[in-house]
C-alpha cells in the first residue's frame, strides 16, 4: 500500500474522514457516557467516556495530524493541559519557566512551588544564553511560550530545546502554542517534547467552549499523559469535542483574516506614535527570530499609552471591540492585562518583570478592518489620547483614506 498522502495544512484542516458506518460527512456526536459490551470476553474499543469516546478520538486524530504529532489529547481547558503536564513531575523536581508566561500559568506554577510539588526558576527566556547557562542535570522540565501573552516576547525555541536535550535527553521541553496556533507554528518540529495550547482561543475560534490540547511525538510521554487524563477525568466532553472539530475546520481562513486586520491596526497605532508590541512589525526587536520560527504573526498586539487612566478611557470608549479577556475569536476584544487576564500575577512581581500597568491588549477578529480602525480612532479621540481635532485630520496625518 502506498503511504498515506498528506496535504497542505489548509486542506488537512478541512479534509477529514468521518469513519462513520453511514458515511456521514461530519463525524457524528457520541453523546454517551457508557458503551455496552458484546460479552464479558469480547469487550469493544470504548467502555466509558472518561477513558475514551469516538467523538474525542476523531478530534484527537485530526489534531495530531495538524500538529505533526504522534498523539494528541483534548482536555477541558488550557490550564487543564498544564495541570496534566505538571503531574508528570515528581515532588521537588526543578523546572525552568519563563518570567513572562500567561498569568494563569504563573499562578499554577507558583501554587505548585509553594506546596513543594516543584521548584520553579523563572528567567527571561528571551535571553537565550542565560537560559542555556541555567540548564543543568537537575532540571526536569522547561516551560516556554512564544510570543508571550501579552508582552509579545519571542523565545528561541529551537536553540534552547537543542541545548536542553544535549545537557540531558530526558529534560521535557514544554511549549505553550496558544498565541500562534498550529497554522502559524509547529513547535514539535522545532524539537519540543510536549506542545499544548488553549483551544478556547484560535483552535475553536468562537468563544463558545473551553478546551485544551496536548500533543507529543513520544510514545512514552503519550502513555503517561493518557494515564493522567483518564485518572483525573479531564478529557474533553463529547459535545465540546464535536464543537472543537467544527471550529477547527475554519482555523486557516480565520487566522489569515484576523492577522491581515491585525497587521493594519498595528501599523496604524505605530504610525500614530504608540509603543506597539507585535511580532509582525519590523520594529519588533525579535522580528527576524519570530519570522524564522513561524508562518505568520497572529492577531494579538499590545500597546502602551504612558498613562493608566488614559488607557482605561480608551478601553471604555470602543464600541466594536468588546471589553473581555481571551483572544483568537472571530470578534475583536480590548483589555488591560494588569486588571484582567494577568491580574493573577501580583503587583510586585509585575513591577519586577517590567509589566506596564497602562498596557492595552487588542485581540483582533474578522470584522471589516476599516470599521475596527474607525472604532479605535473614535476611542483615541474621545479619550484625548491623540491631540488632533477629528478623524479626518488623524487619518490624514497617518496617510489613511477615511471610510465614507
Ligand atoms: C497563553 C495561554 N496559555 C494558556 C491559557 C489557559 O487556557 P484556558 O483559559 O483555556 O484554560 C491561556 C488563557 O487562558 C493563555 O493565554
Ligand atoms: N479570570 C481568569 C482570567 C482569564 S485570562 C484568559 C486568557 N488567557 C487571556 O489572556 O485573556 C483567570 O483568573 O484565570
Amino acid at each position: 500500500m502506498s503511504p498515506k498522502k498528506s496535504y497542505s495544512l489548509e486542506t488537512e484542516l478541512v479534509f477529514t474522514k468521518s469513519g462513520d458506518q453511514y458515511n456521514a460527512s461530519v463525524a457524528p456526536l457520541y453523546q454517551s457516557a457508557t458503551f455496552k459490551q458484546d460479552s464479558l470476553s469480547q469487550m469493544g474499543e470504548y467502555d466509558y467516556t472518561r477513558s475514551g469516546n469516538p467523538t474525542r478520538t476523531h478530534l484527537q486524530n485530526h489534531l495530531a495530524k495538524i500538529m505533526k504529532a504522534q498523539s494528541a489529547f483534548a482536555v477541558s481547558s488550557g490550564m487543564g493541559c498544564l495541570d496534566v503536564i505538571t503531574r508528570l513531575l515528581k515532588p521537588g523536581d526543578e523546572v525552568i519557566a519563563g518570567d513572562d508566561l500567561y498569568g494563569g500559568t504563573h499562578r499554577l506554577l507558583t501554587y505548585l512551588n509553594k506546596k513543594g510539588d516543584l521548584i520553579a526558576h523563572h528567567y527571561d527566556t528571551t535571553n537565550t544564553e542565560l537560559i542555556k547557562s541555567k540548564i543543568t542535570d537537575k532540571i526536569k522540565m522547561i516551560f516556554l511560550e512564544s510570543p508571550t501573552n501579552p508582552l509579545i516576547k519571542v523565545v528561541d525555541v529551537k536553540s534552547i530545546t537543542e541545548h536542553a536535550h544535549k545537557v540531558n535527553p530526558d529534560i521535557v521541553v514544554v511549549f505553550d502554542n496558544t498565541m500562534m496556533s498550529p497554522i502559524l507554528m509547529t513547535p514539535l518540529e522545532l524539537g519540543v517534547d510536549i506542545q499544548y495550547e488553549s483551544a478556547t482561543k484560535y483552535l475553536n475560534g468562537h468563544h463558545d467552549i473551553m478546551a485544551g490540547v496536548i500533543a507529543t511525538r513520544s510514545t512514552k510521554l503519550a502513555e503517561q499523559l493518557y494515564y493522567i487524563i483518564n485518572s483525573t477525568g479531564c478529557g474533553l466532553s463529547p459535545f465540546d469535542s464535536w464543537l472543537l472539530s467544527r471550529g477547527l475546520r475554519t482555523l486557516a481562513i480565520r487566522v489569515e483574516r484576523q492577522q491581515e486586520n491585525c497587521v493594519r491596526i498595528a501599523k496604524f497605532l505605530h504610525q500614530i506614535g504608540f509603543k506597539v508590541r507585535y511580532p509582525g512589525l519590523k520594529s519588533h526587536p525579535q522580528y527576524e527570530l519570530h519570522s524564522s520560527m513561524c508562518r505568520g504573526y497572529g492577531a494579538v498586539l499590545s500597546f502602551e499609552t504612558g498613562n493608566i487612566k488614559l488607557s482605561e478611557k480608551i478601553v471604555e470608549s470602543t464600541d466594536i471591540f468588546g471589553i473581555a479577556v481571551s483572544f483568537g475569536c472571530v470578534n475583536s476584544l480590548i483589555s488591560m492585562p494588569c486588571k484582567m487576564s494577568h491580574a493573577s500575577i501580583d503587583k510586585k512581581t509585575r513591577e519586577e518583570r517590567e509589566f506596564p500597568e497602562d498596557l492595552i491588549r487588542l485581540c483582533i477578529g474578522i470584522e471589516n478592518v476599516d470599521d475596527l480602525i474607525d472604532d479605535l480612532t473614535k476611542a483615541l479621540l474621545k479619550s484625548g489620547a491623540v491631540k488632533i481635532n477629528d478623524r479626518d485630520e488623524l487619518y490624514n496625518a497617518v496617510g489613511l483614506q477615511p471610510k465614507l
